[in-house]
């Protein structure tokens, strides 16, 4: 299967955050900002890898600064690496100044999504090759972020993740 490169997979969603989407600050909900970045790293892992996909885990959010009702928020999510059924999505999450369109940075999401065939079993995917020096660093960490949440997920012994080891060694 040829390798495919991270911008082939990637999706942006771009919605506004309305009064039923928000906590008692009026900032969006951290559950529905959640859902829409399932939603652009579903996605984005479909259209790499081409085949029905599922949520396996997910690795890391960060809410680093609240989103407040009336915002623009921007959702982009690519695949950082491939595995053997297995692919890790990047997501970034951004808001935009309406008088300017400057954008800032407000979340950022690690997921893990499986390709599997119409009974729900794991299948092969096509490979990644980065390009950039952000796609670059973000497919050197992705195995061990895979190991560390094969581990969390009891599917992996402490032992077995090399790559978590090393960091210690
Ligand atoms: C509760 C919910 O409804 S969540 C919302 C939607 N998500 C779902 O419904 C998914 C439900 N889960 C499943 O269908 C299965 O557990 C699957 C497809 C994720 C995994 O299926 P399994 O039969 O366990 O397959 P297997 O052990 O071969 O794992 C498949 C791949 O997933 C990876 N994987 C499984 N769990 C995790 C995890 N927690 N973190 C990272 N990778 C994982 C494995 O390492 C393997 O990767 P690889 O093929 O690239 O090496």
């Amino acid at each position: 299967m040829e390798a495919k490169s991270p911008k082939e997979s990637l999706t942006i969603l771009t919605d506004l955050v309305l009064p039923g989407e928000t906590n008692y600050l009026d900032n969006l909900f951290g559950g529905e900002l959640l859902a829409r970045m399932d939603r652009a790293c579903s996605i984005a892992a479909r259209r790499h890898s081409r085949r029905i996909v599922v949520t396996a885990s997910v690795n890391h959010v960060a809410f680093n600064k609240s989103v407040p009702v009336g915002s623009v928020v921007t959702v982009e999510a690519k695949v950082s690496r491939a595995f053997k059924s297995s692919m890790e999505v990047y997501v970034d999450v951004w808001i935009e100044d309406r008088q300017s369109r400057h954008r800032t940075k407000v979340n950022e999401g690690i997921y893990t999504f499986v390709a599997v065939d119409e009974t729900g079993k794991p299948v092969q995917i096509a490979q990644i090759e980065p390009e950039t020096d952000l796609e670059k660093e973000r497919f050197e960490g992705a195995l061990r972020r895979k190991q560390l949440s094969l581990v969390l997920a009891g599917r992996l012994t402490p032992n077995e993740a090399t790559e978590l080891k090393a960091l210690f060694q």
